[in-house]
Parts: C-alpha cells; sequence; structure tokens
C-alpha cells in the first residue's frame, strides 16, 4: 500500500488540513504517517488515520527520515514556514537530505503537495474527479 508522511510547521498546519481535507478520498486508501502534533491535528480534524511519530522537535522528523532510509515511503508533505526559526533545523535538514539520497519525492509548497498527491493518485490508479 502507498505509505505517505504528512508534517506541517505550526504556522502551516491549518494549509495542511486543508489540503488532506481536499484529498480525503485519496488520502484514506494510503497508510498515513505523521509527526505528533500534525497527525493528532488530522485525525481529530477529519476521518483520516494517522500513525503519529513523535513531534517533530522531540524527533518526529527524525523517525520519518529513518523510514526514508528503509524506503518504506512512497512520498511526504512536508509544509516548512520558512519565516520561523525551527530548534531541530538539524533534523529537518537531515530529512530533506535523506529523501535525495534514496530519491523520495518530498513537497514543501501546498501546490506542490498538489502535484505530488495527484501523481500518487495516477500511480494508484486512483480517479480523483469520479
Ligand atoms: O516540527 C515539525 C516538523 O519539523 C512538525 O512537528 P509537529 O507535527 O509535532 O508539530
Amino acid at each position: 500500500m502507498t505509505r505517505v508522511a504528512l508534517i506541517a510547521h505550526d504556522e502551516k498546519k491549518p494549509d495542511i488540513i486543508d489540503l488532506v481535507r481536499e484529498y480525503e478520498d485519496l488520502l484514506a486508501t494510503f497508510d498515513l504517517v505523521g509527526t505528533g502534533t500534525t497527525g493528532k491535528r488530522i485525525t481529530e480534524e477529519t476521518d483520516l488515520d494517522v500513525e503519529r511519530k513523535q513531534s517533530g522537535p522531540l524527533g518526529g522528523d527524525t523517525q520519518i527520515g529513518a523510514e526514508v532510509a528503509d524506503d518504506a515511503l512512497d512520498g511526504i508533505v512536508f509544509l516548512r514556514d520558512p519565516l520561523t526559526a525551527q530548534p531541530h533545523e538539524p533534523d529537518i535538514s537531515a530529512l530533506l537530505r535523506i529523501c535525495d539520497v534514496h530519491d523520495v519525492p518530498l513537497a514543501t509548497t501546498r501546490t506542490g503537495a498538489e502535484y505530488l498527491l495527484d501523481g500518487l493518485a495516477l500511480d494508484a490508479d486512483f480517479d480523483l474527479d469520479p
């Protein structure tokens, strides 16, 4: 099954909720994992089930990076806040780097995320406009 990670910094949480609502039917067919607070918000505000890792600052990005290293993920949506310094910046950089190493598609913007999910829908033969 397609496995996707969902991550958003605090300023971007409304955007990721909006995005997952838009793609909820598709995402319901995927195996979802997320960092702690992002995963909690998505499970509270949608009908989706998200496996929750640690919160980002407590190692969640690193845990997701470990899944990338194991080739366990098909894609990552990571809506980053480019205007706020993050205490765990090294973990964030490491996650981006390991995605480059393993050629795992990663979207860090809303529009990029839509292209990524559209592509995963195509791979999964899922009709987004039935
Ligand atoms: O900090 C994050 C990603 O770097 C996200 O973590 P949370 O989902 O726990 O807020």
